[in-house]
């Protein structure tokens, strides 16, 4: 496959690594600083799938701009989703092929799962309290971050005790607390506790590298040509 690279940075430069091992060609690359071209100057007929990972300021922009090139695209960019309904719509009406994840490690994508089961099978049994921590490097711009965000949404789902989400220590017991750390290069660590006064139940994701992001971006990116529509790991993964 041709790809179109947006954004070459930690992400940007570990998906091209892995694309050339899976046999891809890296047909351009859009970035702030790293390269001079733009998403206009490419088409269906030069590439066949973007793959967007650059700044909560940009993605939007970015996705917009590949669905109006008739791009597919794959975006991985976080902290953007108050602008999601309104690409959906555009995807819609271009009938244009967009895919999003909040974090697209196969790990990740399991640990969502059992973290709604887990979420449901505690509110039955009661007697718990549940709070979020996310551990991520120094330089992340966006907090809290998207995958907890989308473990947090999952939990207001099925744990009927929670009704909202606060970044910080709960207020009332309703919130759910999301308590972010930033430290070192951290690549991410999400973990979510449950609390009761005789134990307590942890489930914890953490990637030791960014590899395992950029090979579900690879699968996404491999999945998505050809296939109208807005879609996430869900769809990918059958989960
Ligand atoms: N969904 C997932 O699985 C994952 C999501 N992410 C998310 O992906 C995003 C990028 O992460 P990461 O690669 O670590 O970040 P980096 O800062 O390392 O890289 C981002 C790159 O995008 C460039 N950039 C910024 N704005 C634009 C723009 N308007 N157009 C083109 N390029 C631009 C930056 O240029 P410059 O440095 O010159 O400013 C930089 O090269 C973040 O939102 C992060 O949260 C990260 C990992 C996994
Ligand atoms: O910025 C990062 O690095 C990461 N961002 C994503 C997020 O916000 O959840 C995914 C992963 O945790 C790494």
């Amino acid at each position: 496959m041709n790809i179109l690279l947006i954004g070459y940075g930690k992400m940007g430069q570990t998906i091209a690594a892995l694309a050339a091992q899976r046999g891809h060609t890296i047909a351009g690359i859009v970035d702030l600083h790293a390269s001079q071209s733009n998403i206009t100057d490419f088409t269906p007929a030069t590439v066949d799938v973007a793959i967007e990972f650059t700044h909560p300021d940009s993605a939007f922009g970015n996705v917009t701009a590949c669905l109006r090139q008739g791009i597919p695209v794959v975006c991985g960019s976080t902290g953007w989703l108050h602008h999601f309904e309104e690409a959906r719509a555009l995807a819609k009406e271009l009938g244009g092929s967009m895919f999003y994840a909040s974090n697209y490690s196969v790990g990740v994508n399991l640990f969502f799962h059992f973290n709604e089961y887990i979420a449901a099978k505690m509110a039955q049994f009661g007697g718990y309290d549940v709070a979020m921590r996310e551990i991520h490097h120094t330089q992340k711009i966006d907090q809290p971050s998207g995958t907890a965000l989308t473990a947090a949404e999952g939990i207001l789902r099925n744990f009927p005790a929670k009704t909202s989400w606060r970044n910080a220590p709960a207020e009332v017991p309703t919130e759910l607390a999301v308590i972010s750390e930033r430290t070192g290069d951290a690549v991410g660590t999400h973990i979510v506790t449950y609390t009761s006064d005789v134990d307590t139940l942890e489930l914890s994701h953490a990637a030791h590298s960014r590899e395992g992001f950029a090979l579900g971006a690879l699968l996404a990116a491999e999945w998505l040509p050809g296939r109208p529509g807005v879609f996430g790991m869900k769809e990918l993964l059958g989960l």
